[in-house]
Protein backbone atom coordinates (compact mmCIF):
# COMPACT_ATOMS: atom_id res chain seq x y z
CA UNK A 1 0.00 0.00 0.00
CA UNK A 2 1.32 3.48 -0.88
CA UNK A 3 1.76 6.04 2.18
CA UNK A 4 -1.15 8.63 2.42
CA UNK A 5 -3.19 6.48 -0.15
CA UNK A 6 -6.84 6.87 1.70
CA UNK A 7 -8.75 3.05 1.40
CA UNK A 8 -11.88 2.09 2.45
CA UNK A 9 -11.57 -0.70 5.11
CA UNK A 10 -14.61 -2.93 7.08
CA UNK A 11 -13.78 -3.39 10.23
CA UNK A 12 -15.72 -6.46 12.63
CA UNK A 13 -15.65 -7.05 15.76
CA UNK A 14 -17.88 -9.52 18.04
CA UNK A 15 -17.12 -8.20 21.47
CA UNK A 16 -17.17 -9.45 25.13
CA UNK A 17 -20.89 -9.34 26.02
CA UNK A 18 -21.69 -12.30 23.29
CA UNK A 19 -24.52 -9.97 21.52
CA UNK A 20 -23.29 -9.77 17.94
CA UNK A 21 -20.89 -8.49 15.31
CA UNK A 22 -20.46 -5.01 14.53
CA UNK A 23 -19.70 -4.01 11.42
CA UNK A 24 -18.52 -0.30 9.79
CA UNK A 25 -16.46 1.07 7.58
CA UNK A 26 -13.79 3.22 7.81
CA UNK A 27 -12.11 5.39 5.16
CA UNK A 28 -8.05 5.81 6.25
CA UNK A 29 -4.47 5.69 5.03
CA UNK A 30 -3.61 4.05 8.39
CA UNK A 31 -2.70 7.74 10.23
CA UNK A 32 -5.86 10.23 9.57
CA UNK A 33 -9.66 9.44 9.33
CA UNK A 34 -10.84 11.03 6.19
CA UNK A 35 -14.54 9.57 6.83
CA UNK A 36 -16.61 7.42 8.00
CA UNK A 37 -18.81 4.81 5.88
CA UNK A 38 -22.00 2.78 5.98
CA UNK A 39 -21.91 0.04 9.13
CA UNK A 40 -24.14 -2.64 10.29
CA UNK A 41 -25.16 -5.31 13.36
CA UNK A 42 -26.11 -9.12 13.15
CA UNK A 43 -26.81 -9.93 16.29
CA UNK A 44 -26.32 -13.84 17.64
CA UNK A 45 -29.66 -16.08 18.44
CA UNK A 46 -29.79 -17.51 21.87
CA UNK A 47 -29.22 -20.61 20.37
CA UNK A 48 -25.92 -19.14 19.00
CA UNK A 49 -24.98 -17.44 21.91
CA UNK A 50 -24.95 -20.61 23.90
CA UNK A 51 -22.50 -21.97 21.27
CA UNK A 52 -20.12 -18.76 22.18
CA UNK A 53 -20.37 -19.52 25.52
CA UNK A 54 -19.50 -23.08 25.73
CA UNK A 55 -16.39 -22.24 24.28
CA UNK A 56 -15.46 -19.15 26.85
CA UNK A 57 -12.18 -20.01 28.55
CA UNK A 58 -11.32 -22.45 26.32
CA UNK A 59 -8.00 -22.46 24.05
CA UNK A 60 -7.44 -23.95 20.54
CA UNK A 61 -8.11 -27.71 20.34
CA UNK A 62 -10.09 -27.63 23.53
CA UNK A 63 -14.16 -29.06 23.14
CA UNK A 64 -16.16 -26.15 21.62
CA UNK A 65 -13.92 -24.23 20.09
CA UNK A 66 -14.17 -25.37 16.79
CA UNK A 67 -18.11 -25.16 16.80
CA UNK A 68 -17.81 -21.50 18.08
CA UNK A 69 -15.17 -20.50 15.26
CA UNK A 70 -17.16 -21.59 12.72
CA UNK A 71 -20.16 -19.87 13.88
CA UNK A 72 -17.96 -16.70 14.29
CA UNK A 73 -16.78 -16.97 10.86
CA UNK A 74 -20.32 -17.71 9.51
CA UNK A 75 -22.04 -14.62 11.26
CA UNK A 76 -19.21 -12.43 10.38
CA UNK A 77 -19.27 -13.80 6.36
CA UNK A 78 -23.21 -12.94 6.52
CA UNK A 79 -22.77 -9.00 7.79
CA UNK A 80 -19.40 -8.61 5.41
CA UNK A 81 -21.20 -9.59 2.51
CA UNK A 82 -23.59 -7.17 2.81
CA UNK A 83 -21.25 -4.33 2.11
CA UNK A 84 -19.92 -3.16 -1.29
CA UNK A 85 -16.65 -1.59 -2.58
CA UNK A 86 -14.46 -2.30 0.18
CA UNK A 87 -10.43 -2.29 -0.21
CA UNK A 88 -9.88 -4.30 3.20
CA UNK A 89 -11.60 -6.11 6.18
CA UNK A 90 -10.25 -6.03 9.70
CA UNK A 91 -11.52 -9.10 11.55
CA UNK A 92 -10.79 -9.55 15.26
CA UNK A 93 -12.93 -12.36 15.91
CA UNK A 94 -14.52 -13.39 19.40
CA UNK A 95 -12.34 -13.52 22.40
CA UNK A 96 -12.84 -16.87 24.23
CA UNK A 97 -10.23 -16.84 26.87
CA UNK A 98 -7.31 -14.33 27.47
CA UNK A 99 -4.17 -14.45 29.83
CA UNK A 100 -1.64 -12.78 28.58
CA UNK A 101 0.83 -13.81 31.37
CA UNK A 102 -0.10 -17.00 30.65
CA UNK A 103 -1.18 -19.28 27.78
CA UNK A 104 -1.86 -16.10 25.54
CA UNK A 105 -4.48 -14.51 23.86
CA UNK A 106 -7.58 -16.80 21.52
CA UNK A 107 -10.09 -14.93 19.28
CA UNK A 108 -12.19 -17.82 17.63
CA UNK A 109 -12.48 -17.00 13.89
CA UNK A 110 -10.45 -17.54 10.70
CA UNK A 111 -9.00 -14.22 8.67
CA UNK A 112 -7.99 -16.83 6.17
CA UNK A 113 -11.48 -18.63 5.88
CA UNK A 114 -12.86 -15.21 5.57
CA UNK A 115 -10.86 -13.82 2.74
CA UNK A 116 -11.10 -17.14 1.30
CA UNK A 117 -15.02 -16.63 1.20
CA UNK A 118 -15.56 -12.39 0.97
CA UNK A 119 -12.84 -12.31 -2.01
CA UNK A 120 -11.06 -9.63 -0.15
CA UNK A 121 -7.55 -9.42 1.79
CA UNK A 122 -8.13 -9.66 5.72
CA UNK A 123 -6.51 -8.56 8.37
CA UNK A 124 -6.91 -10.61 11.65
CA UNK A 125 -4.99 -12.27 14.57
CA UNK A 126 -4.39 -8.63 15.96
CA UNK A 127 -3.66 -9.31 19.47
CA UNK A 128 -0.72 -12.35 19.40
CA UNK A 129 2.39 -10.31 18.22
CA UNK A 130 1.60 -7.85 21.20
CA UNK A 131 1.29 -10.68 23.85
CA UNK A 132 4.53 -12.35 22.21
CA UNK A 133 6.45 -9.16 22.95
CA UNK A 134 5.37 -8.82 26.62
CA UNK A 135 2.08 -6.71 25.90
CA UNK A 136 -0.88 -7.40 27.58
CA UNK A 137 -2.40 -7.81 23.53
CA UNK A 138 -5.58 -5.37 24.99
CA UNK A 139 -6.86 -2.76 24.68
CA UNK A 140 -5.96 -2.49 20.95
CA UNK A 141 -8.84 0.12 20.01
CA UNK A 142 -6.62 3.53 21.68
CA UNK A 143 -4.92 4.28 18.32
CA UNK A 144 -7.89 4.42 16.83
CA UNK A 145 -8.76 6.81 19.90
CA UNK A 146 -6.01 9.00 18.69
CA UNK A 147 -6.81 9.51 15.03
CA UNK A 148 -10.70 9.99 16.58
CA UNK A 149 -9.60 12.88 19.05
CA UNK A 150 -7.40 14.13 15.98
CA UNK A 151 -10.44 14.01 13.70
CA UNK A 152 -12.73 15.94 16.50
CA UNK A 153 -9.95 18.44 16.75
CA UNK A 154 -9.26 17.73 20.34
CA UNK A 155 -6.74 20.42 21.88
CA UNK A 156 -6.41 19.38 25.30
CA UNK A 157 -5.97 16.10 26.50
CA UNK A 158 -9.50 13.82 26.86
CA UNK A 159 -10.07 10.69 27.71
CA UNK A 160 -12.10 7.91 25.74
CA UNK A 161 -13.84 5.45 27.94
CA UNK A 162 -15.78 1.90 26.37
CA UNK A 163 -18.58 0.85 28.65
CA UNK A 164 -18.92 -3.30 26.76
CA UNK A 165 -18.77 -6.20 28.66
CA UNK A 166 -15.17 -5.14 29.96
CA UNK A 167 -14.87 -1.53 30.40
CA UNK A 168 -11.48 0.32 28.79
CA UNK A 169 -10.10 3.66 29.19
CA UNK A 170 -7.73 5.85 26.98
CA UNK A 171 -6.25 8.84 28.24
CA UNK A 172 -4.51 10.97 25.59
CA UNK A 173 -2.71 14.23 24.57
CA UNK A 174 -3.81 14.75 20.93
CA UNK A 175 -0.94 17.13 20.80
CA UNK A 176 1.65 14.41 20.48
CA UNK A 177 3.07 13.59 17.31
CA UNK A 178 2.03 10.10 17.00
CA UNK A 179 0.03 7.82 18.69
CA UNK A 180 3.30 5.35 19.84
CA UNK A 181 5.48 8.36 21.18
CA UNK A 182 5.81 8.59 24.67
CA UNK A 183 3.54 10.00 26.60
CA UNK A 184 0.94 10.02 23.57
CA UNK A 185 -1.38 7.59 25.20
CA UNK A 186 -2.37 5.46 28.80
CA UNK A 187 -4.72 2.83 28.62
CA UNK A 188 -6.04 -0.27 29.95
CA UNK A 189 -9.10 -2.59 31.24
CA UNK A 190 -10.86 -0.42 34.15
CA UNK A 191 -12.42 -3.45 35.25
CA UNK A 192 -15.87 -5.25 34.51
CA UNK A 193 -18.45 -3.89 33.29
CA UNK A 194 -21.65 -5.24 31.54
CA UNK A 195 -21.27 -8.45 31.26
CA UNK A 196 -21.54 -9.75 34.83
CA UNK A 197 -24.66 -7.59 35.08
CA UNK A 198 -25.88 -9.26 31.73
CA UNK A 199 -25.23 -12.68 33.81
CA UNK A 200 -27.16 -11.39 37.09
CA UNK A 201 -29.97 -10.37 34.60
CA UNK A 202 -30.00 -13.42 32.72
CA UNK A 203 -29.85 -15.77 35.89
CA UNK A 204 -32.53 -13.62 37.83
CA UNK A 205 -35.11 -12.17 35.25
CA UNK A 206 -34.06 -14.07 32.40
CA UNK A 207 -33.25 -11.33 30.52
CA UNK A 208 -30.32 -10.33 28.05
CA UNK A 209 -29.35 -6.80 29.80
CA UNK A 210 -30.81 -4.44 32.22
CA UNK A 211 -32.19 -1.86 29.97
CA UNK A 212 -31.64 1.73 30.53
CA UNK A 213 -30.64 0.63 33.81
CA UNK A 214 -34.23 0.30 34.85
CA UNK A 215 -33.68 -2.72 37.86
CA UNK A 216 -31.04 -0.59 38.94
CA UNK A 217 -32.41 2.60 39.17
CA UNK A 218 -34.71 0.78 41.27
CA UNK A 219 -32.16 -0.42 44.03
CA UNK A 220 -29.83 0.34 46.61
CA UNK A 221 -25.83 0.09 46.38
CA UNK A 222 -24.79 -1.89 49.68
CA UNK A 223 -21.90 -0.47 50.48
CA UNK A 224 -20.35 -3.51 52.20
CA UNK A 225 -20.44 -5.76 48.72
CA UNK A 226 -18.58 -2.61 46.83
CA UNK A 227 -16.13 -1.93 48.82
CA UNK A 228 -15.25 -5.92 49.00
CA UNK A 229 -14.95 -5.40 45.46
CA UNK A 230 -12.68 -2.61 45.73
CA UNK A 231 -10.57 -4.55 47.44
CA UNK A 232 -9.75 -6.72 44.66
CA UNK A 233 -6.01 -6.46 43.92
CA UNK A 234 -6.62 -5.51 40.09
CA UNK A 235 -7.92 -1.76 41.17
CA UNK A 236 -4.23 -0.55 42.70
CA UNK A 237 -2.26 -2.20 40.04
CA UNK A 238 -0.35 0.42 37.89
CA UNK A 239 -1.75 0.13 33.78
CA UNK A 240 -0.93 -1.43 31.53
CA UNK A 241 -3.23 -4.07 32.59
CA UNK A 242 -6.25 -5.90 30.95
CA UNK A 243 -8.78 -8.22 31.30
CA UNK A 244 -10.93 -11.31 30.53
CA UNK A 245 -14.58 -11.31 30.36
CA UNK A 246 -15.16 -13.38 33.23
CA UNK A 247 -12.07 -12.73 35.93
CA UNK A 248 -14.61 -10.49 37.87
CA UNK A 249 -17.01 -13.83 38.99
CA UNK A 250 -16.32 -12.83 42.53
CA UNK A 251 -18.89 -10.12 41.30
CA UNK A 252 -22.17 -12.04 41.34
CA UNK A 253 -21.07 -14.01 44.65
CA UNK A 254 -20.62 -10.74 46.29
CA UNK A 255 -24.32 -10.04 45.31
CA UNK A 256 -25.61 -13.66 45.81
CA UNK A 257 -28.06 -12.84 49.23
CA UNK A 258 -29.16 -9.41 47.40
CA UNK A 259 -32.59 -8.58 46.13
CA UNK A 260 -32.66 -8.54 42.34
CA UNK A 261 -32.90 -4.24 42.38
CA UNK A 262 -30.13 -4.20 44.78
CA UNK A 263 -27.82 -6.54 43.10
CA UNK A 264 -28.09 -4.82 40.07
CA UNK A 265 -27.51 -1.54 41.80
CA UNK A 266 -24.38 -2.95 43.41
CA UNK A 267 -23.08 -4.20 40.30
CA UNK A 268 -23.61 -1.21 38.34
CA UNK A 269 -21.78 1.08 41.05
CA UNK A 270 -18.93 -1.63 41.25
CA UNK A 271 -18.53 -1.35 37.32
CA UNK A 272 -18.81 2.87 37.65
CA UNK A 273 -16.12 2.77 40.87
CA UNK A 274 -13.95 0.39 38.77
CA UNK A 275 -14.00 3.53 36.07
CA UNK A 276 -13.04 6.23 38.60
CA UNK A 277 -10.48 4.35 40.73
CA UNK A 278 -8.99 3.81 36.90
CA UNK A 279 -9.30 7.52 36.25
CA UNK A 280 -6.88 8.06 38.83
CA UNK A 281 -3.86 6.87 37.13
CA UNK A 282 -4.42 9.24 34.27
CA UNK A 283 -1.29 11.63 33.61
CA UNK A 284 -3.00 14.70 33.46
CA UNK A 285 -6.74 15.45 34.58
CA UNK A 286 -8.99 15.06 30.89
CA UNK A 287 -10.96 17.86 29.57
CA UNK A 288 -13.93 15.35 28.89
CA UNK A 289 -14.40 11.65 29.42
CA UNK A 290 -16.48 10.60 25.98
CA UNK A 291 -18.26 6.96 26.48
CA UNK A 292 -18.47 4.40 23.85
CA UNK A 293 -20.31 0.92 24.00
CA UNK A 294 -23.45 -0.43 25.36
CA UNK A 295 -22.82 0.51 28.91
CA UNK A 296 -23.76 4.53 27.57
CA UNK A 297 -26.96 3.45 27.50
CA UNK A 298 -27.56 2.75 30.94
CA UNK A 299 -28.22 6.11 32.75
CA UNK A 300 -27.95 4.79 35.79
CA UNK A 301 -24.00 3.76 35.16
CA UNK A 302 -23.48 7.17 33.77
CA UNK A 303 -24.92 9.04 36.40
CA UNK A 304 -22.94 7.35 39.02
CA UNK A 305 -19.63 8.15 36.68
CA UNK A 306 -20.72 12.16 36.28
CA UNK A 307 -21.35 12.34 40.09
CA UNK A 308 -18.15 10.52 40.84
CA UNK A 309 -15.79 12.24 38.63
CA UNK A 310 -14.96 15.75 38.25
CA UNK A 311 -14.72 16.15 34.10
CA UNK A 312 -17.51 16.24 31.41
CA UNK A 313 -19.02 12.98 30.99
CA UNK A 314 -20.34 13.14 27.75
CA UNK A 315 -21.19 9.69 24.78
CA UNK A 316 -19.10 9.86 21.90
CA UNK A 317 -22.05 11.08 19.74
CA UNK A 318 -21.75 14.65 21.46
CA UNK A 319 -18.38 15.15 19.29
CA UNK A 320 -19.99 13.70 15.86
CA UNK A 321 -18.71 9.77 16.79
CA UNK A 322 -20.98 6.29 16.57
CA UNK A 323 -20.77 4.86 19.73
CA UNK A 324 -22.39 1.91 19.01
CA UNK A 325 -19.52 1.25 16.00
CA UNK A 326 -16.49 2.74 17.48
CA UNK A 327 -14.85 -0.68 17.93
CA UNK A 328 -15.94 -2.28 14.47
CA UNK A 329 -13.88 1.33 13.26
CA UNK A 330 -11.43 0.62 15.07
CA UNK A 331 -10.32 -3.08 13.74
CA UNK A 332 -11.16 -1.05 10.35
CA UNK A 333 -8.27 1.32 11.12
CA UNK A 334 -6.09 -1.22 12.62
CA UNK A 335 -6.43 -3.41 9.72
CA UNK A 336 -4.67 -0.16 7.44
CA UNK A 337 -2.13 0.32 10.23
CA UNK A 338 -1.13 -3.55 9.79
CA UNK A 339 -1.06 -3.22 5.89
CA UNK A 340 1.32 -0.51 5.85
CA UNK A 341 3.50 -1.79 8.36
CA UNK A 342 2.39 0.90 11.10
CA UNK A 343 1.81 -0.21 14.64
CA UNK A 344 -1.18 -0.61 16.08
CA UNK A 345 0.11 -0.76 20.18
CA UNK A 346 2.70 0.51 22.28
CA UNK A 347 4.14 0.41 26.19
CA UNK A 348 1.37 3.29 27.11
CA UNK A 349 -1.49 0.87 25.54
CA UNK A 350 -0.20 -2.42 26.22
CA UNK A 351 2.50 -2.86 28.13
CA UNK A 352 4.52 -4.09 24.72
CA UNK A 353 8.43 -3.12 24.70
CA UNK A 354 8.17 -1.47 22.30
CA UNK A 355 5.90 -0.29 19.36
CA UNK A 356 4.47 -3.24 17.62
CA UNK A 357 2.00 -3.77 14.66
CA UNK A 358 -0.02 -6.86 15.48
CA UNK A 359 -2.43 -8.62 12.93
CA UNK A 360 -2.30 -11.47 10.03
CA UNK A 361 -2.59 -10.35 6.46
CA UNK A 362 -4.35 -12.95 4.57
CA UNK A 363 -5.23 -12.99 0.23
CA UNK A 364 -3.35 -9.99 -1.52
CA UNK A 365 -3.83 -6.36 -0.34
CA UNK A 366 -5.32 -3.52 -2.52
CA UNK A 367 -1.63 -2.16 -4.60
CA UNK A 368 0.20 -5.07 -4.64
CA UNK A 369 1.14 -7.37 -7.85
CA UNK A 370 -0.28 -10.86 -7.45
CA UNK A 371 2.52 -13.50 -7.88
N1 LIG B 1 -30.34 0.40 26.47
C1 LIG B 1 -29.43 -0.18 27.25
N2 LIG B 1 -29.52 -0.11 28.59
C2 LIG B 1 -28.63 -0.68 29.41
N3 LIG B 1 -27.56 -1.38 28.97
C3 LIG B 1 -27.40 -1.48 27.64
C4 LIG B 1 -28.31 -0.90 26.71
N4 LIG B 1 -27.87 -1.18 25.46
C5 LIG B 1 -26.75 -1.92 25.60
N5 LIG B 1 -26.47 -2.11 26.91
C6 LIG B 1 -25.38 -2.89 27.49
O1 LIG B 1 -24.27 -2.84 26.63
C7 LIG B 1 -23.88 -4.19 26.24
C8 LIG B 1 -23.34 -4.18 24.85
O2 LIG B 1 -22.26 -3.28 24.82
P1 LIG B 1 -21.16 -3.37 23.69
O3 LIG B 1 -21.80 -3.77 22.41
O4 LIG B 1 -20.40 -2.12 23.77
O5 LIG B 1 -20.28 -4.58 24.24
P2 LIG B 1 -19.20 -5.45 23.52
O6 LIG B 1 -18.63 -4.71 22.36
O7 LIG B 1 -19.78 -6.79 23.29
O8 LIG B 1 -18.13 -5.60 24.68
P3 LIG B 1 -16.53 -5.28 24.72
O9 LIG B 1 -16.35 -3.85 24.39
O10 LIG B 1 -16.21 -5.62 26.14
O11 LIG B 1 -15.93 -6.24 23.75
C9 LIG B 1 -25.15 -5.01 26.38
O12 LIG B 1 -24.85 -6.37 26.56
C10 LIG B 1 -25.79 -4.35 27.61
O13 LIG B 1 -25.22 -4.87 28.79
C1 LIG C 1 -8.96 -9.59 25.01
C2 LIG C 1 -10.10 -8.78 24.52
O1 LIG C 1 -10.78 -9.14 23.58
N1 LIG C 1 -10.33 -7.63 25.18
C3 LIG C 1 -11.39 -6.71 24.81
C4 LIG C 1 -12.44 -6.68 25.92
O2 LIG C 1 -13.51 -5.79 25.57
C5 LIG C 1 -13.21 -4.49 26.11
C6 LIG C 1 -11.85 -4.67 26.73
O3 LIG C 1 -11.87 -6.07 27.06
C7 LIG C 1 -10.70 -4.43 25.70
O4 LIG C 1 -9.49 -4.69 26.35
C8 LIG C 1 -10.77 -5.38 24.49
O5 LIG C 1 -11.47 -4.87 23.39
C9 LIG C 1 -11.29 -3.61 22.82
C10 LIG C 1 -11.95 -3.57 21.50
C11 LIG C 1 -9.82 -3.20 22.62
O6 LIG C 1 -8.97 -4.03 22.39
O7 LIG C 1 -9.58 -1.98 22.63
Amino acid sequence: MLQGQVIRALGAMSGTSLDGVDAAVVETDGVTIAGFGPSDYRPYSAEEQAVLRAGLGRWPGEPGVDAAAALVQEAHAQVLERFQDVDLVGFHGQTLAHDPAGRGTHQAGSGAWLADRLGLPVVWDFRSSDVRLGGQGAPLAPFFHFACARWIGADAPLAFLNLGGVGNLTWIDPAAPAPEAPGALLAFDTGPANAPINDLMMQRRGQAYDTGGALAATGQVVEGALELFLDEGYFLKIPPKSLDRDDFGLMLDLVRELNDADAAATMTAMAATAVMQGMQFCPSPPAKLLVTGGGRHNPVMIDMLAAGLDCDVAPVEAVGLDGDMLEAQAFAYLAVRVARGLPTSCPGTTGVRAAVGGGEISGTLPGSRRA
